[in-house]
């Protein structure tokens, strides 16, 4: 058993001393003039990413550019005493290891040899490693790896016979990538045909990232991954450059394999999926008939896309999608969603951004629905959505924070924090907060910004970001905003009353109500004015979008959201049951606060109900499994105040359906503390 692990162990290292040659690596560079001293640089001259095109060159490869040229002799003597160092510490590892096993029966006793510590210590890493890259050759038995290497040997016969067998094509490599990748890397192409026929997936992404990258995600030795990357994927690809996320069609493309690309383009290769570094496989295409294939290629499957994407609008439109997510503000909702379908279609001014100002109180939903947007519009709602404070740019020296210091200034080299961002996702959706906080001289950049849909930051550097949509938010006017509301409400209630409508449905119609033009231009606009001082600023907003106090059926669901939130989380984390009926909904419907909004139900439903459920589980009152239900004690009386204070009561409900109250002892429950004395 131990002669049979140390020999497996030396295999190994034969394997690796063969793919390490430094030989090799000069192979690359035969025939042509040296231009750089970089190993990787080295490798470029015979790897297609190297060679091709400008954004290869500078995203994928990852080494600074060299100046200067040196012979091949000199790169000679410089990567083989490289590659040598490497081999040799290897090669003591290892050696290392394999007489530790043969002198000191390391594999049997390693526990008991306690007067050897250090050196047990000493050679852990060593034995770790030859643990992974044991168990890492044991792998190579399953089936998903004999496909893979039959891939890579273009062995036809053989990945027939193992997919016939009922193998997974899309099995991935323990390092990341799949059989496809690699026939496309290596111009197989009949193992390319017979993997597609089988289902493989030409748009799966690479898992791979660097040879470094994925040597530190596995846990797994550098030189390791080197000599697996090379000898099981392909030899031509620089090991500091990052792969992750490169489908079988970017590979096709590096390999700048004609054929390949065609076949896979033709059986639903997606031209259009980037890699991590956001690239699509044009961007690493030479320039001639693969430029022109893939662009070609490209254009075509962006048409099915946003016809596919037209059709989807149809039939789901963006309201449908917003009110899913956002309860009541059905007037910000179709404001917003007329103004994005208006862009979407082609309706727009194309020389300038989206500008919405979102106006009413606090918690009613206004950064929720910027939220939706960019969800809607990027699937990456973390690059798509940019959110600034504008509280924080207050002064006037916090322009420079804003947009980037100038040359010569402190925090100059740092960026502005709108600028770093825009510049990842020009088109994002950006949210000024608190709009009406900041400085007048960053409302002048915001104008500019609005205007010419460009930002120049303090690098001189000109961000276009006309397709970004602006939405500012402010909570100036909110008080006149919700009183008018709530007039408006009231007035339609009583309407409705008058005419008898004991139908609710038909109260809560009536509670939907309509901003008048006259009281947007009497009222609000005046206060805008005196607030902003600028005309310019408030023209070039598009559309001015009013958030209203919620009316009590929106109370009604803002509540069941929130209980049905904590049930969820009850569920899952403490398998219970939890249960409520309406007179529940409407006792916490009551600690709404107009100038919280949907916070304060949020608190109200963690204070009441949370607490409580929080405190009984504390007491072990909870038996695993079990079903509580939510109950009022006293009557609730809509919109009244004073009498009976209803109070909640949490219950056991027993497998017989009988509720038995539960009693959380004081001062536990919240109830009794608040409530009852
Ligand atoms: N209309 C709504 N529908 C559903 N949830 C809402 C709604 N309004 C607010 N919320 C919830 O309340 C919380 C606060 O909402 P949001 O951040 O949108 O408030 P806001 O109007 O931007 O207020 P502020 O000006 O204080 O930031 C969020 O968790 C949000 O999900």
């Amino acid at each position: 058993m131990v002669i049979k692990t140390i020999d497996n162990v030396s295999d190994i290292l034969l394997f690796s001393f063969r793919s390490l040659s430094p030989c090799r690596a000069l192979q690359t560079t035969k025939g042509e003039p040296a231009r750089c001293q970089n190993i990787h640089e080295l490798e470029r001259g015979r790897n297609p990413i190297g060679s091709t095109s400008r954004v290869s060159r500078k995203c994928i490869l990852s080494e600074e550019p060299c100046s200067t040229t040196v012979t091949p002799q000199l790169q000679y003597h410089q990567l083989a005493s490289r590659w040598l160092t490497s081999l040799e510490s290897r090669r003591n590892s290892w050696a290392a290891l394999v007489s530790m096993g043969r002198t000191n029966s390391y594999w049997e006793d390693a526990g008991s040899r306690s007067g050897n510590g250090l050196r047990v210590s000493a050679s852990a890493g060593v034995l770790s490693a030859a643990a992974v890259a044991f168990c890492l050759k044991k792998d190579n038995d399953s089936k998903g790896e004999s496909l893979l290497d039959a891939a890579r040997s273009n062995n036809t016969q053989e990945v027939q016979r193992l997919l016939a067998d009922g193998t997974d094509p899309n099995t991935r490599h323990r390092l990341g990538w799949t059989a496809l990748m690699v026939a496309c890397m290596n111009r197989h192409h009949n193992v390319v045909k017979v993997l597609l026929e089988a289902g493989a997936d030409p748009n799966l992404g690479d898992e791979f990232s660097s040879v470094y990258g994925t040597a530190r995600d596995k846990g797994v030795h550098s030189l390791d991954v080197l000599v697996s990357r090379e000898d099981e994927f392909s030899s031509r690809l620089s090991s500091r450059a990052s792969f992750r996320g490169c489908t079988p069609l970017h590979y096709a493309v590096l390999a700048d394999d004609l054929h390949t690309v065609r076949v896979l383009l033709e059986e639903g290769a997606n031209p259009l999926q980037t890699n991590d570094l956001g690239h699509t496989p044009l961007a690493y295409a030479k320039e001639g008939e693969m430029h022109t294939l893939l662009k070609e290629w490209e254009s075509k499957f962006l048409e099915k896309k946003q016809k596919r994407e037209a059709e989807e609008r149809r039939r789901f439109p963006l309201e449908r999608r917003l009110k899913e997510h956002i309860i009541g503000q059905e007037g910000a909702i179709n404001t917003v969603a007329s103004a994005i379908r208006r862009k979407e279609n082609g309706w727009y001014d194309e020389e300038h951004p989206l500008v919405f100002l979102f106006l009413g109180s606090s918690g009613i939903g206004k950064t929720e629905l910027a939220k939706q947007v960019a969800r809607y519009m990027h699937k990456d709602i973390k690059k798509g959505f940019i959110r600034m404070d504008m509280s924080e740019f207050q002064e006037k020296h916090e322009v420079a924070k804003f947009i980037g210091s100038p040359p010569g200034y402190v925090g100059h080299e740092e960026g502005g924090q709108l600028t770093k961002q825009l510049k990842q996702c020009p088109n994002a959706v950006v949210l000024f907060d608190e709009v009406d906080k900041a400085h007048p001289d960053v409302l002048t950049i915001m104008l500019q910004l609005f205007d010419e849909g460009r930002l120049t930051d303090g690098k001189g550097k000109t961000i276009e970001c006309k397709d970004a949509i602006f939405i500012m938010t402010s909570n100036v006017a909110s008080d006149e905003i919700a009183h008018h509301a709530l007039q408006l409400r009231q007035e339609a209630q009583e309407q409705s009353r008058r005419r008898m409508a004991d139908n609710l449905d038909d109260v809560q119609k009536g509670e939907k109500v309509t901003i008048s033009k006259k009281f947007k231009d009497d009222v609000i606009r005046p206060i805008l004015k005196a607030h902003f001082r600028r005309d310019e600023f408030l023209g070039r907003i598009n559309e001015i979008v009013y958030f209203l106090p919620f009316c009590h059926s929106e109370l009604i669901q803002l509540v069941s959201k929130e209980l049905n939130y904590w049930a969820k989380k009850a569920k899952q984390r403490h398998n219970i049951t939890l249960l409520w009926e309406r007179p529940v909904l409407e006792l916490l419907a009551h600690g709404y606060n107009l100038h919280y909004g949907a916070r304060s139900i949020k608190h109200e439903v963690e204070r009441r109900v949370v607490n409580q459920l929080a405190a009984a589980y504390e007491q072990e009152l909870l038996p695993d499994g079990c079903t509580l239900r939510l109950t009022v004690d006293g009557e609730v009386q809509p919109g009244k105040e004073g009498g009976v204070i209803p109070s909640l009561r949490l219950e056991l409900v027993g497998k017989d359906s009988k509720a038995r109250k539960l009693d959380i002892r004081p001062p536990l429950n919240p109830e009794e503390v608040t409530y009852a004395h």
